[in-house]
């Protein structure tokens, strides 16, 4: 089975990818968007990106392709991320420091008091910064990427666990445009139901009506986020993630009463998380 994820190799996503599918054929994308469009496509079966981390928060452009494309989430993977700043082993000053731009956020305040006159360039993973740092020794670059990378790609590491918090960790989900669930030999550490709730038209009281659905049932959300509809200032769709096991009436039922209230309702899927294997 081919599997897409976020490259190239040593990127954070390929770390999680070969934990879940260690004996598939992975296949790198050089965005996100290529990673659902190989899926959409049929290149691939089913595609690895990261979806959330507990510093930045979401990864939106995830977010706007899981609203815009027909794929359903299958499995969702929690890794801890520690990040290093890395140089071409010839060189020691850095004048630009580059990587993905959730690496760049997660790093913000590090680069502030070490860097603070260095600019910094976004690409597309943190292993692509690295492996264009390792393509250019006469450039005086450094990357922030994982341990891998620095490994694979030879580049020498000069500042360790540059992270801003200590506490740091990302979601990657895996997706499908089949409404699967993996069972994975990993610690599962929850199940979940997420969806893609759309309100009808701007009235007093119109999400409370829909967050009604689930309080009354006693289904407890673990997560609401708004995004922009794009549409307009003020449009917005909401993720919404039910935190329990799959209950197939009730859980039904409450889609059909979301539906009765002209509410739009997405399906993304009922999945489990499972924990990083370090
Ligand atoms: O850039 C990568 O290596 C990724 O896989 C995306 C990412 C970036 C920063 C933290 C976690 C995942």
């Amino acid at each position: 089975m081919k599997i897409a994820f976020l490259g190239p190799q040593a990127s954070f996503t390929q770390l999680a990818a070969s934990q879940i599918f260690p004996e598939e054929e992975l296949i790198p994308q050089s965005s996100i968007l290529d990673c659902f469009n190989a899926v959409m496509n049929n290149e691939v079966e089913k595609a690895v990106v990261p979806l959330e981390n507990s510093i930045e928060g979401t990864v939106s452009m995830t977010l706007d392709y899981l609203y815009n494309f027909d794929v359903f989430i299958e499995t969702e993977l929690v890794m801890p991320i520690a990040h290093h700043l890395m140089v071409h082993p010839e060189n020691s000053v850095v004048e630009k420091i580059i990587s993905h731009p959730q690496a760049l956020a997660q790093t913000y305040h590090f680069r502030h008091e070490n860097y603070p006159k260095i600019p910094s360039q976004d690409f597309n993973s943190t292993a692509a910064a690295a492996k264009l740092v390792s393509e250019n020794p006469n450039e005086k670059w450094a990357a922030v990427a994982n341990r891998s990378a620095a490994k694979l790609y030879g580049l020498k590491i000069i500042h360790e666990n540059i992270q801003d918090f200590e506490q740091n960790h990302t979601k990657f989900v895996v997706i499908s445009k089949n409404k699967e669930i993996l069972d994975l030999p990993l610690q599962k550490t929850s199940e979940k139901t997420s969806l893609i709730i759309t309100l009808p038209e701007d009235h007093a009281g119109g999400l409370h009506q829909v967050l009604s659905v689930f309080a009354w049932r006693k289904m407890n959300l673990s997560k609401i986020e708004s995004r922009t509809l794009k549409t307009g200032l003020g449009n917005y769709f909401f993720l919404i993630n039910v935190a329990s096991e799959w209950h197939p009436v009730l859980s039904q039922n409450a889609i059909d009463e979301l539906i009765a209230l002209k509410a739009n309702v997405k399906f993304l899927g009922h999945y489990n998380e499972y924990l990083f294997m370090e």
